[in-house]
């Protein structure tokens, strides 16, 4: 007997709980699936984590150069890495249960707990019991992605999700990967006082960025002693008198790296391949990603895509977004599409990057007249006070209409700052507007204005 519902979601990440919500709102009578944890990636193997750990190594960090302060620290400074992960289990499972609670407690949502997938365009079973609705939300994320290389069944090796259980400081941490996870990872243990060695195989770190982010990125990294090899890309896994070897195709340093432990940070992988998709006609690309409209609709009619799964976005904000797309069209006769939003986004190394927009090579390679700016971040009052002085900051403008094409802030609260940029972004205005803004003293937004008044041509 199938169990008849007005809305199916699959999946408790960062779009189904609030369209889920919305929808139980609008009356609808709700069915939601998880087969893991409530909250998915974000709240328990991702930002939530993640940051909490950030946060940790960031007081090491920060203790180890008290003096630089004035501050003494008599003794030792050292990592206590059960604590550090008490404290983040405690964060993580908080999050978690309120997620589960909020659903649980939710009118006219029954939760089911169990793996989905699709009988038909419009039925999904969930262990004995079947499910249908006209409509369908998929919001099934991502996992790591685990690459078929040689030696990879012989080794130990952990991914953002297992790395995150560790109760001890590595001897030395093999990331391979030099991109968001990697680089997270990489400095967060290396702060807990793990050697740390990057691997990647691109000719710089988190390769979309501009030349000079990566090249500041990569001082920054190795400023605190990560051995970082770039153009090398790792091929095959082996152990060694009880360590792992990552062997690599690199034309410069040894073509091995040895290590006490593995990270794979090499992409994601979406969790489309065991839903069923082909019982319902539902299309994937090549990389198994839900092919959907601007609206997030897929092939089938009744059936959307939000989040991770749909390869528009990777990120809890670009998931979040698309359901107030969904939501917005669907319930309130608004008409919003995934192509109305400016790319933006933080990697949390310290200090962050803060990104929105284009960078300058692609506003290069689009050949449009375009302006520049670029401040050192030692040359931000407060950078110094803090004494944080790495990075800087980059704007560039359409010469023709005045706007802000893109920006990039990488120092301390690189993250916030970016904001005052990316919100002058969609309200299309003028960057005057920006340029003639009173900022408070002293910030580092305090210096996009004086930044803005130094433009040269591009
Ligand atoms: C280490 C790491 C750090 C990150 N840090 C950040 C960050 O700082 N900022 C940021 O913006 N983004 C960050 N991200 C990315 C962010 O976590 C994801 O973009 C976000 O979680 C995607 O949300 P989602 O709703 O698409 O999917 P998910 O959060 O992955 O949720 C999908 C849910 O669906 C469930 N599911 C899957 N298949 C089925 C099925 N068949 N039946 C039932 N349930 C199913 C899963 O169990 C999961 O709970 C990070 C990611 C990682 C891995
Ligand atoms: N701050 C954040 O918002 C944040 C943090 C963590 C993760 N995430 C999300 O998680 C996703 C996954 O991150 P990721 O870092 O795993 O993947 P990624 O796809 O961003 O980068 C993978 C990197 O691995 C390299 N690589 C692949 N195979 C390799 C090999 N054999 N040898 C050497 N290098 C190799 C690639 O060149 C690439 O630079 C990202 O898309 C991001 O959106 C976001």
């Amino acid at each position: 007997m199938t169990v008849t519902y007005d809305a199916i979601i699959i999946g408790t990440g960062q779009a189904g709980p609030s369209l889920a919500e919305r929808l139980s709102q609008a009356g609808m009578k709700v069915a939601i699936i998880e087969r893991e944890r409530f909250g998915g990636t974000c709240v328990n193997t991702g930002c939530t984590p993640t940051k909490t750990m950030v946060a940790s190594a960031y007081a090491a960090h920060l203790a180890r150069r008290a003096g630089d302060f004035g501050v003494v620290i008599n003794g030792q400074v050292s990592v206590d890495m059960k604590r550090v992960k008490a404290r983040k289990d405690e964060i993580v499972n908080n999050s978690s249960k309120s997620v589960e609670s909020w659903l649980r407690n939710m009118r006219n949502c029954t939760v089911y707990l169990g793996s989905a997938r699709f009988e038909s365009a419009h039925t999904v079973r969930v262990g004995d019991t079947v499910l249908g609705a006209e409509r369908t939300f998929i919001n099934v994320g991502t996992r790591a992605r685990i690459p078929a290389l040689p030696g990879i069944d012989q080794v130990p090796f952990t991914t953002n999700s297992s790395l995150l259980n560790i109760d001890l400081v590595p001897e030395h941490l093999i990331t391979i990967g030099g991109s968001y996870i990697g680089l997270e990872f990489g400095q967060m243990f290396r702060r807990f006082g793990s050697r740390v060695t990057i691997v990647e195989m691109a000719p710089r770190l988190i390769q979309h960025e501009d030349e000079n982010v990566s090249a500041a990125i990569k001082d920054i990294l190795e400023h605190e002693g990560i051995d970082i090899r770039l153009n090398a890309t790792c091929i095959s896994f082996g152990r060694k008198g009880g360590q792992i070897t990552a062997g690599l195709d690199c034309a410069e340093g040894p073509p091995e790296v040895t290590g006490s432990h593995l990270l794979l940070a090499v992409g994601r992988q979406p969790n489309t391949d065991d839903l069923g998709l082909d019982k319902a006609g539902i299309r994937v690309d090549k990389h198994g990603y839900l092919v959907v409209d601007d609206e997030l609709k897929t092939n089938v009619p009744g059936v959307w895509a939000l989040g991770d799964c749909n390869g528009k976005g990777a990120f809890t904000h670009t998931a979040y977004n698309d359901f107030e797309i969904v939501a917005a069209n669907l319930l309130d006769k608004e008409s919003r599409k995934v192509s109305d939003r400016i790319p933006a986004y933080a990697l949390y190394i310290d200090p962050p990057l803060g990104r929105a927009g284009m960078t300058v090579d692609q506003v290069r390679k689009s050949g449009r007249p375009a302006l520049i700016g670029t401040r050192p971040m030692t040359h931000v009052m407060r950078a110094v006070e803090k004494g944080e002085t790495l990075g800087l900051m980059q704007v560039v403008i359409d010469n023709e209409t005045k706007q802000i094409l893109g920006a990039a802030i990488l120092g301390t609260g690189g993250d916030e700052v970016i904001h005052c940029i990316l919100d002058t972004m969609y309200a299309k205005a003028p960057f005057s507007v920006l340029q003639r803004a009173m900022h408070i003293h002293p910030t580092v937004s305090e210096l996009i204005p004086t930044m803005l008044g130094e433009l040269q041509l591009l």
